[in-house]
């Protein structure tokens, strides 16, 4: 291995600084990524470092991924002996060792945002908290945030403690948590949390891991938080061989906690640290690097670096101006059929934009092209109801005492265990200081409930004891097969008459493979490793860079990637930035930011784009163009359509398919969407009905049945099913979603 030839001379010099604290600094694309594989290469052939002594830390399972696919390129298969991985893995794994310490078990239940929301829904209905002082999404953040800085609900209380509103706070986190250890259960901020505590408070425990990782490596390390950063301090403050990379221009995740002057102070926590600069990009051609650099020096708070190119100009920067949205992403996609027509792959381009929200338009387009393409985040496939149903099964038949995944399938599909059944048990669980499983468990003792009821809660209990008996002879395959069969769940979906039921059957379907697949990948596959390899995959994960396809991200999961091609949308003031950016300093500093990262992860080609119309919520707005792209000075950039100001009747008549809400595909005339358009701005006041709207005796009025009462409204799968007694019409049901009423 010839390390001169691969790396410039100061990577080369960070590659081989193995002992001691070090810190590079520097721009995007300058090899940051690079140095971290091939000095763990380095470490490992040229020192004899053992591989298990090395933990390398990124910041997502596909950088994890592909930094062991470097490394073991590098090293072969020893590689497979390294912790390459996430903050969230890597303590993953060390909880499932230690966490007995704390008084968990060792096999906790992960709990995602869904999981949290209902446990803390619960938890504020069991404080007698109103949703108008603190709502379940409040909370949960605020709770985040205290474990992102390591707060415990003790201190937490303690600080607040004449502060009304975060004392329901403090009081909600309280009883959070406890649930949670009742369920045996972790959240994803308790991850790191419960690792440092172990660390802080078993010495002897800690000394252990200082001892087995003598090497740590840390990439993007502008984005730790408080709690991640005590985490590697611990980890390396006796022998301080600590290795962090990272660009304080690239810091996209403060929202989250993530703390830049961790980057920052790191030369004053480590006095010693050898801090290498790395001045050179090879990435991106010179003027994708000018563009970016025109944008990111507007802001103040920040180191400033130099980043020289290494390749020639490149083609200016393309701003394409689209008359609304929809014309934007056909732009979009011609574009890409015509670089395609021209010799490129599919895979070399990306369409990178703010939020998830505006990936559908590109879907569809693509969709109708028949252009290949792979969407990262937005309604991922875990998110799907039957999913969660099923992935519930799993988790109560790993953990009976995981009560949010009890409660969500007790009655699913239906088997006569209604709420109020459901809430008698909890209130006798928690009378007697036991799980909501023990409770069903120990429910002859009790007289709760009427025999017929008892009889089903304990054919359900019999159901879930069976599940467990048969986990331990069964592969997870067949125990997912067992599960659809024996609990009805399949059968519920088969027989039924919702269209929509016939994709969950196909989703199910599609989840088995998901089993198998990990069948085939894992050593010893277990339920409980399945799970939690399940509930650890990040939105990036399911990118794929074997199959030719475009790929459609956000700014955010695009950090560390590059692509030959980018397409940044969406550049319009209100949308990125965001209209909060215009009034708030730092949120402005933090969108520069991550608009820096968007430009530099282009290679030879960037597009930016803006829409002068679009929708929002149903309505037509229209934003002004960025300030991204006014910061872009004109010699470097060209305007793809100025002089023609594009008027909607330029653009050919044209139909697209378009998603009605039934989800299913319908054509929709350009022009007849304007005119739709037109109609909601012509009534701008005319309000969308919410939920806090139909409440039983408000008249309402519907374009066909005329003017009538609510006399009910039922939970009915995240919609509102409302029973409405018309004057003319009689008694109605309708779904709130898709009725079009209005307050009489
Ligand atoms: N010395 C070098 N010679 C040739 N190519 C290089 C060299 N250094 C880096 N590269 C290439 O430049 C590109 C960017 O490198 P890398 O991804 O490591 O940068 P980075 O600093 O980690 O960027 P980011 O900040 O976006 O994460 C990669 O394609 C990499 O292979
Ligand atoms: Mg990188």
């Amino acid at each position: 291995m010839d390390l001169k030839k691969l790396l410039n001379e100061e990577q080369y010099e960070a590659t081989t600084t193995v002992e001691g604290p070090l810190l590079i600094l520097a721009g995007a694309g300058s090899g940051k990524t690079r140095v971290l594989t091939h000095r763990i290469a380095y470490m490992m052939k040229e020192m004899n470092i053992r591989p298990y002594e090395i933990l390398a830390i990124t910041f997502t399972n596909k950088a994890a991924g592909e930094m062991k696919e470097r490394v073991r390129s590098l090293v072969g298969e020893t590689a497979d002996n390294m912790w390459i991985s996430t903050f969230h893995s890597s303590c993953a794994k060390i909880l499932r060792r230690e966490i007995e310490a704390l008084g968990y078990k060792k096999d906790f239940t992960i709990y995602d945002s869904y999981d949290q929301k209902s446990l803390m829904k619960q938890v504020l209905k069991e404080l007698s908290v109103d949703e108008k002082d603190l709502t379940e999404k409040e909370a949960i953040s605020h709770v985040s945030t205290a474990k992102n800085t390591l707060l415990n609900p003790v201190d937490f209380k303690k600080k607040y403690e004449y502060h009304f509103r975060m004392n329901k706070v403090a009081d909600a986190y309280i009883l959070y948590q406890k649930k949670l250890k009742q369920n045996n259960a972790l959240d994803f901020d308790d991850i790191i949390m419960k690792t440092v505590e172990i660390f802080e408070k078993f010495p002897e425990i800690l000394e252990k891991y200082q001892r087995k990782f003598r090497y740590v490596l840390v990439d993007e390390y502008q984005d730790t938080n408080h709690a991640q950063y005590r985490l590697i301090n611990l980890l390396t403050k006796d022998h301080q061989n600590i290795c962090v990379v990272g660009d304080d221009d690239q810091s996209i995740y403060q929202f989250r906690g993530a703390d830049i002057r961790n980057i920052l102070d790191f030369e004053m926590d480590f006095p010693d640290a050898k801090v290498v600069k790395l001045e050179k990009n090879y990435r991106s051609m010179g003027n994708i690097l000018a563009a970016a650099n025109s944008v990111i020096k507007n802001n103040r708070d920040r180191k400033e670096k130099t980043l020289k190119k290494t390749k020639d100009e490149g083609g200016k920067i393309k701003i394409y101006r689209a008359y609304d949205d929809f014309e934007e992403a056909r732009f979009v996609v011609r574009e890409m059929q015509r670089l395609y027509r021209e010799g490129r792959n599919y895979k070399e381009m990306a369409v990178l934009y703010r939020t998830n929200a505006q990936s559908r338009k590109f879907e569809d387009i693509l969709m109708q092209e028949a252009v290949p393409y792979k969407l990262i985040g937005g309604l991922k496939f875990y998110d799907r109801k039957e999913i969660k149903d099923l992935l519930a099964y799993l988790r109560l038949v790993n953990n009976p005492f995981d009560e949010v995944s009890l409660r969500r399938i007790i009655n699913v599909p239906k088997r006569k265990i209604g709420n109020t059944t459901v809430e008698k048990l909890q209130e006798n669980a928690n009378h007697q200081g036991e799980s909501l499983f023990d409770t069903i468990m120990n429910l002859e003792e009790y007289s709760l409930l009427a025999a017929g009821t008892q009889a089903s809660v304990v054919k359900f209990r019999e159901m879930i004891l069976d599940f467990n008996e048969k986990q331990l002879e069964m592969k997870v395959s067949e125990l997912v097969e067992y599960i659809l069969k024996t609990s009805g769940y399949m059968k519920e979906l088969e027989t039924s008459k919702n269209p929509e039921d016939e994709s969950r059957v196909e989703n199910l379907e599609e989840f088995l493979n998901v089993v198998l697949e990990y069948e085939m990948k894992a050593e010893e596959p277990s339920l409980q490793e399945f799970l939690e390899s399940v509930m650890l995959v990040s939105d990036v994960d399911q990118y794929n860079e074997a199959d030719d396809s475009v790929t459609l991200m956000t700014l955010h999961s695009a950090k560390g990637l590059e692509f030959p091609v980018v397409f940044m949308v969406g550049l319009e003031n209100g949308l990125f930035p965001s209209a909060s950016c215009l009034t708030d300093p730092n949120e402005m500093e933090e969108a520069r930011r991550l608009a820096y990262v968007g430009i530099t992860r282009a290679m030879e080609e960037l597009y930016m784009t803006y829409a002068e119309n679009r929708m929002v919520f149903g309505r037509m707005v229209s934003y002004p163009v960025s300030d991204f792209i006014l910061d872009i000075p004109s010699n470097i950039k060209e305007h793809l359509n100025e002089e023609k100001k594009v008027h909607h009747r330029d653009v050919n008549p044209h139909t697209i398919k378009y998603k009605d809400k039934n989800m299913k595909y319908v054509d929709y005339n350009v022009e007849k969407a304007l005119e739709d358009a037109k109609k909601i701005l012509d009534f701008p006041d005319k309000k969308v009905l919410g939920q806090e709207d139909v409440v039983p005796g408000a008249k309402v009025k519907h374009p066909k049945f005329g003017v009538g009462t609510v006399v009910a409204t039922a939970d009915a799968k995240g919609d509102l099913k409302v029973t409405i007694a018309f004057d003319n019409q009689g008694i109605k049901n309708l779904m709130l979603s898709i009725a079009p009423l209005e307050l009489a």
